[in-house]
């Protein structure tokens, strides 16, 4: 796995600092660009890294798989009611089809969909962002992981759109909370930092049937676990979604500091980052990093 890992990760330098880093939250566009790394975790417990795997990063949309396992293990089938299952083909802060779909977001990881489960999570916990920060550290096994107060609040400054996407939902009776309470909630949830070890342990519950080796706990039930993955699959980097199943065929998730986690079923977490971003948000090295690696060990769930 060692020469794997470095066979890749030589490849793919070449394009790290391609594409952009995400400036529409100032305080991600001051991040070095020149960062990579990569880290995998196995059901056995074994973790190979390379690169920058232990530099901390801005979770943002990882986040978002987090607060669903969270809403799920809680509500159950019945939050299907307030979010949909189904790909949005639209980019993920978009509010079109938000209006003419009456409110109801089309999944919980564009930013619509990730708002309302925050709304389900503020009804539930008493504070909600320490209730995500202590699920993380105890997925990870890191007690040490942060939230970044800088990131968190240039992103409530800067929550137009979001806020936007929230009251429209709480216009359409899809709401039960303050929205400003939730955005805060939902923002510093995005700003949490972690490295590409924390996340890869933290998902291994993803790779290993809803079972959390790390500290013995079944997180979801396997069906859950299963149903995570699909909605990954799907919808998981947003419009690019079709794209990254068609090329790397697994599970995965995005964020716009860089990092992408991926799942291999029953074998392996995994999480690759790379700060500068693609068009529609991913992160440029990171895709490339994953599809490389697929194609190399034959991973994929089709
Ligand atoms: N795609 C992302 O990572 C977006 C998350 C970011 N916090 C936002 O709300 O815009």
């Amino acid at each position: 796995m060692n020469s794997i890992l470095k066979r890749i990760y030589e490849k793919v330098l070449p394009l790290v600092g391609e594409g952009n880093v995400a400036d529409y939250i100032p305080a991600l566009a001051s991040v070095n660009p020149n960062q990579f790394g990569i880290a995998i975790y196995s059901n056995k417990g074994e973790c190979y890294t390379i690169g920058d795997a232990k530099t901390p990063f801005s979770i943002q949309s990882i986040s978002k798989v987090f607060s669903l396992t969270l809403a799920m293990k809680h509500y159950g089938e019945g939050m299907w009611k307030r979010v949909g299952r189904e790909p949005s083909g639209l980019p993920f802060n978009s509010l079109v089809q938000l209006e003419y779909e009456g409110g109801v977001p089309r999944n919980p990881f564009i930013n619509a969909g990730a708002i309302v489960v925050s709304d389900m999570n503020q009804t539930r916990f008493a504070t909600p962002h320490y209730a995500m920060r202590e699920f993380v550290r105890r997925l990870s096994g890191n007690p040490n992981i942060k939230t970044d107060k800088v990131v968190a609040d240039s992103e409530y400054e800067h929550r137009s759109r979001n806020a936007a996407m929230a009251y429209l939902m709480k216009s359409f009776d899809n709401f039960d909370n303050d929205v400003e309470d939730v955005l805060h909630n939902y923002f510093s949830n995005c700003a949490l930092r972690m490295n590409c070890v924390d996340l890869a342990k933290a998902f291994g519950f993803l790779a290993n049937k809803g079972y959390c080796m790390i500290n013995n706990e079944q997180v979801v039930s396997e069906q859950q676990a299963r149903q995570i993955n699909a909605l990954m699959a799907t919808s998981g980097l947003y419009d690019e979604a079709g794209t990254f199943a068609y090329m790397v065929g697994l599970p995965g998730k995005s964020g716009v500091g860089g990092g992408i986690v991926a799942i291999v079923p029953n074998q392996f977490s995994i999480c690759v980052w790379s700060p500068c971003l693609n068009k529609v948000g991913n992160s440029l090295a990171g895709v490339a990093a994953l599809e490389a690696l697929s194609s190399e060990i034959g991973w994929s769930v089709f």
